[in-house]
């Protein structure tokens, strides 16, 4: 990411320089993050690429190998961040994250609370949303992965809008100089309940709380415990359906699944919707949009609360 302060708009635009973190791409399933330095070289299955090379192009450039090879370079926003980022635990990914920050009603200037900070998946594009007077406290009772999580910050350029803190959540609450102060709160902790009552007490007046949990006996549980001071109590589980589209000939898709109306070309189903049974068997290539068979399931629920208005 680039560095985001409270005097510079977010941008891409701007040329790669050395010292600046790229994700390079050479496919939507295999990226990776690098740091640019000037005299280091990427070797993969397509060549050697120098860094020095880099030095100079827009993000989104295209740039060769010493064979002829290319990837592109591609600047590390958050949606890209959580696809490359170093687990250190299980992580949120997009569709949850994106719901997570519409739910809580996240935007610029907000002071957003959370724990635990895990790998920094879901801080990362809190920090953004935030950006660029807003700020997210987020802690862990983990040392090691507090440290690692700051230097992710500090590499993606979002330190000044992030402060991690170590501390036992459960055990004792966020910190009472946050109290009042918090626009929502996120929590993705294994016994979320225990963590509610110092969430209420952190919330602005009518603030937003969100609990993510595997399995709904923990739901249950955190909806019971959120009941004496939140209100419209609400959890969602977020499934998200891939399509993958690719260019064929209706030959290469015999055999596919059966009655999927989705892996059908374009060319043969604009037919059948206008009431032809014609079926081509040769052409020219066509696109193809089917579900992709290896969808992610259930990841966990979301449940929202808004704490009860006093007056
Ligand atoms: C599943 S991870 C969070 C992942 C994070 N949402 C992300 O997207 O990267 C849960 C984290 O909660 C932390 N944790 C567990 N119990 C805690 C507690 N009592 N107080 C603070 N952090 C805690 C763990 O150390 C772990 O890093």
């Amino acid at each position: 990411m680039l560095p985001i302060d409270s005097t510079k708009k977010l941008s891409f635009t701007r040329c790669i320089r050395d010292g600046d973190l790229v994700i390079v791409y050479e496919r939507y399933d295999n990226m990776k993050a690098i740091t640019v330095c000037d005299g280091s070289v990427l070797e993969n299955r397509f060549g050697v690429f120098k860094h020095s090379d880099w030095v100079g192009k827009q993000f989104g450039s295209k740039v060769f190998s010493n064979k002829g090879g290319f990837v592109y370079l591609l600047a590390p926003t958050p949606e890209l961040w959580t696809l490359v980022l170093s687990h250190r635990t299980q992580i949120l990914y997009i569709a949850d994250i994106s719901f997570v920050i519409m739910f809580l009603e996240i935007v610029p200037g907000c002071l957003v609370l959370e724990s635990g900070t895990g790998s920094g998946s879901l801080t990362t594009s809190l920090a953004r949303a935030v950006a660029p007077k807003g700020h997210v406290y987020t802690f862990d009772f983990h040392e090691q992965r507090a440290v690692s999580a700051r230097e992710d910050f500090e590499k993606t350029g979002l330190s000044n809008l992030v402060t991690v803190g170590v501390r036992d959540i459960q055990g004792e609450g966020f910190p009472d100089e946050l109290s009042g102060m918090a626009d929502s709160v996120f929590l993705d902790l294994p016994q979320p309940w225990l963590a509610i009552p110092s969430a209420g007490k952190m919330l602005k007046q009518d603030g937003i709380l969100c609990s993510f949990s595997p399995c709904i006996e923990q739901v249950e549980r955190t909806s019971e415990t959120m009941r004496s001071s939140f209100t419209d109590i609400r959890t969602f589980e977020i499934l998200l359906r891939t399509y993958e589209v690719r260019e064929g000939k209706l030959d290469d898709f015999q055999g596919d699944e059966a009655g999927s109306l989705g892996s059908l070309p374009r060319k043969r189903r604009q037919r059948s919707n206008e009431g032809s049974n014609v079926q081509e068997s040769t052409g020219p290539p066509t696109v193809m949009a089917r579900p992709c068979s290896e969808a992610k399931g259930h990841t966990g629920y979301l449940t929202f609360a808004r704490l009860k208005c006093l007056s």
